[in-house]
């Protein structure tokens, strides 16, 4: 038995006791500063506020965007989880609203040089994570880098960000381009839902949905559906410079009631767990799966 069948092993062995899955929403953008963040965040907060248990983890290795939007600088990471005996409390920081917080740090990088033991510490640990969570959002970076597209890939609901600027268009045709190419990316697995952030009226959004759509269904073949577009709103940015959510700060803005429509309609269509992918533990272990099956092709 080669390491990525004993990998699905484990997994199914942990599968055998019942208990919670959570739900993973995969944050993404094909470019930066298109409002992924400031998304994770204020969604986070809406969907605790429906009485989720909620948890952030930031695979956006480098940056600490969301530490600065919550305010709160996490003590360890995942690589403390990894390499250095932390427990998954010790890794998870309490945010507003009881969300809780997981920096991926450097651990993103490291998955590749797990030992077996620690593959098999990490799975376990997950799968704790998995019974503490209802849903786990996970932002990660912008763009085509391999970190980013196999979280998207092994990922079953993706939230895909795109502002009207063209640049941000043509990035997010390419993400989907490049992860069309990948063997372990299969359409039927992943749902991808579409937010057009900073637009100036709802048709603009709508407009915009529609373009990407079907540009994306006639040459990559790629049905994407649609969350909504949210709109240009200057509480956010205002938000960010106080180090605050902005549905904490300006619960009454035009953002804030758009990103609580957004966490109903998640809440009222949660997708059936597709396939080999659910929950937090599962996307691990499908993304070191492919991580060690491409080295061995290398
Ligand atoms: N709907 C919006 N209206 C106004 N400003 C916004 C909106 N969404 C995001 N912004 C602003 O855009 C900037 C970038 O947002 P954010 O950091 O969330 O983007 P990102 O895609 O996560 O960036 P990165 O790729 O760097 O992680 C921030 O200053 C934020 O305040």
């Amino acid at each position: 038995m080669d390491q990525a069948e004993k990998l699905r092993k484990l997994v199914k062995e942990q599968e055998k006791t019942p208990r919670n899955i959570a739900r993973v929403i995969t944050v993404t953008s094909g470019k930066g500063g298109v409002g992924k963040s400031s998304i994770a965040v204020n969604l986070a907060m809406a969907l605790s506020r429906l009485g989720k248990r909620v948890v952030i983890l930031d695979a956006d290795f480098g940056l600490a965007n969301i530490e600065v939007m919550l305010g709160i600088r996490p003590k360890y990471n995942l690589a403390d989880l990894m390499f250095r005996g932390k427990s998954l409390t010790d890794i998870i920081t309490n945010g507003p609203d009881n969300i809780g917080f997981i920096s991926g740090g450097s651990g993103i990088q490291e998955l590749t040089s797990l030992t077996r033991d620690q593959i098999i510490y990490l799975i376990q640990k997950l799968v704790e994570l998995d019974e503490k969570a209802d849903i786990i959002i996970i932002d990660t970076g912008a763009g085509i880098a391999d970190t980013v597209l196999e979280f998207v890939a092994a990922s079953s609901e993706v939230l895909l960000i795109a502002t009207p600027e063209p640049t941000s268009i043509t990035d997010a045709y390419a993400l989907l381009k490049t992860l069309n190419r990948k063997t372990d990316f299969s359409l039927q697995d992943t749902v991808i839902k579409m937010v057009a952030n900073r637009i100036g009226s709802y048709e603009e959004g709508k407009e915009l949905y529609d373009k990407l759509n079907l540009v994306v269904n006639k040459f990559l073949n790629i049905n994407m559906m649609y969350l909504g577009s949210l709109p240009h709103d200057n509480s956010v940015s205002k938000a960010v410079m106080r180090q605050k959510p902005a549905i904490e700060l300006y619960p009454n803005s035009s953002f804030t009631k758009t990103i609580e429509g957004f966490a109903d309609i998640l809440c009222e269509n949660e997708p059936e767990a597709i396939g080999e992918k659910k929950g937090i533990a599962q996307l691990f272990s499908n993304l070191l799966r492919s991580r060690i099956k491409n080295s061995k092709k290398q």
